[in-house]
């Protein structure tokens, strides 16, 4: 579980509060002040995820994209700053074991080739802080080749 404290940014457009990512894990439950500052970007676009009351926003990670075959996607999303009010956040993540052996589930590819290769997730974390650093999808190196 984290909190994450933004507070009030003078000029919003030279501070970002969080930079695009995706999740690494299987699922994020995210309790969101009355205070806007999520996006999610869809089409190339980034959209605000407005706050509800007393509601989780529960964000699909890379782990969840790959055991459900990709049925199932963790979209990219940041966090933008306004110069008005601080927000705080808080988050809940849901990890598989280090050394969980993680694969497209079997019942899901059933005649589908398997859109991903196995691996342990440990190797996949250390891979996706510094595919993230360079900007390239920590998901790319998994997938197969088609
Ligand atoms: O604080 C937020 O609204 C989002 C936090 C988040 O995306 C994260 O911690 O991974
Ligand atoms: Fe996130």
């Amino acid at each position: 579980m984290a909190t994450n404290f933004y507070p009030p940014c003078p000029d919003p457009s030279l501070t970002s509060g969080l930079p695009k990512h995706s999740d690494v894990n299987l699922i994020t439950l995210l309790l969101q002040e009355q205070v806007r500052g999520l996006q999610v970007l869809k089409d190339e676009q980034w959209f605000a995820v407005e706050p509800v009351p007393n509601a989780f926003v529960v964000n699909v990670g890379h782990m969840l994209q790959i055991i459900s075959n990709g049925k199932l996607s963790s979209a990219d999303h940041r966090v933008v700053t306004n110069n008005k009010v601080s927000r705080t956040t808080v988050t809940s993540f849901i990890h598989p074991s280090s050394t969980c052996h993680i694969e497209p589930a079997k019942a899901l590819v059933m005649d589908f080739n398997p859109l991903f290769k196995a691996f342990i997730y440990k190797d996949f974390v250390s891979t996706y802080i510094t595919d993230t650093q360079e900007r390239v999808s920590p998901l790319e190196r998994y997938k197969f080749q088609i």
